[in-house]
């Protein structure tokens, strides 16, 4: 079993066209790896490369050191999860609902099991409230079980810390170093920089390219940022933690 869960090897991936070109990048198992960068830079299309949504047209995606065009879509719920951006209303279905509404391996996921992940994650106490009357912060938390109910080594979500508060913000953080504590490699997209910084790999994208990749204190820089978002980014650092503003901002 290769150490690396997740292969890009010279991948071009897109939709009509690549919009992600040439890109060689490995993700080890387990961990965090966050992938930040602009608005459009490509973000979602290279998860979304991983569940074969968008299509590699060039080069190759290894998942689990198996060619993703070799796996049938049946078969992808063994090796990948995925959640994304949007939360979706879930009209009328209950916690529990949306949790076996994932699928693992051997088919949909059961009640037991899905009871189990709200378990594990200290939120088995809302399993019979309805999704859409939850928080913001709760439907995350409940999208990550059922991530986790599929059993699969390796979750993709995409802005898992989108519009929560600060305290539910870290919570979702906390929550995510835990599962890759457990032995998951969790990928997520977004512009959440304490996401990055809280993560083992960072992944600086911009216009389809791979800017940077390193540790968070390799790659949450001035000159990474600045060069990754256009802007003069600061990074300074109050009792131990990085905080990060841009300097000749326009407010
Ligand atoms: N389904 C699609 N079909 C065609 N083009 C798409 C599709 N989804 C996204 N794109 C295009 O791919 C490019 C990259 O978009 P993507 O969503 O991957 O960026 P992102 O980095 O995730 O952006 P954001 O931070 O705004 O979510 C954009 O130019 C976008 O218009």
């Amino acid at each position: 079993m290769s150490s690396f869960i997740v292969r890009f090897v010279n991948a071009e991936i897109g939709y009509d066209s690549p919009i992600i070109k040439d890109i060689v990048l490995n993700i080890p198992r387990p961990s965090l790896t966050t992938l930040l960068g602009p608005n459009g830079s490509g973000k979602t299309t290279l998860l979304r490369a991983m569940i074969k949504y968008a299509k590699v047209f060039g080069g190759y995606v290894y998942i689990d050191d198996r060619d993703i065009n070799e796996l049938s879509i049946k078969d992808l719920p063994k090796y990948v999860s995925y959640s994304p951006a949007e939360i979706y209303s879930q009209m009328g279905l209950t916690v529990l609902d949306v949790v076996m509404s994932s699928r693992n391996g051997d088919g949909w996921v059961g009640k037991d099991d899905a009871f189990m992940v709200l378990k594990r994650l200290g939120i088995d106490n809302i399993a019979n409230r309805r999704f859409d009357e939850l928080s913001t912060g709760q439907k995350r938390l409940v999208l990550i079980a059922r991530a986790l109910a599929s059993k699969a080594p390796l979750i993709l979500m995409d802005e898992p810390t989108t519009n929560l508060d600060l305290s539910n913000k870290y919570r979702v953080i906390a929550v995510l170093r835990r599962i890759v504590n457990e032995g998951i490699t969790v990928i997520a997209a977004g512009h959440d920089i304490d996401l990055a910084l809280a993560s083992d790999w960072v992944v600086a994208i911009r216009n389809g390219e791979i800017l940077a990749v390193g540790s968070p204190e390799e790659v949450i820089s001035d000159g990474i940022l600045s060069e990754l978002y256009g802007i003069n980014v600061r990074v300074v650092s109050v009792d131990g933690h990085k905080l990060v503003y841009v300097s000749d901002g326009h407010v």
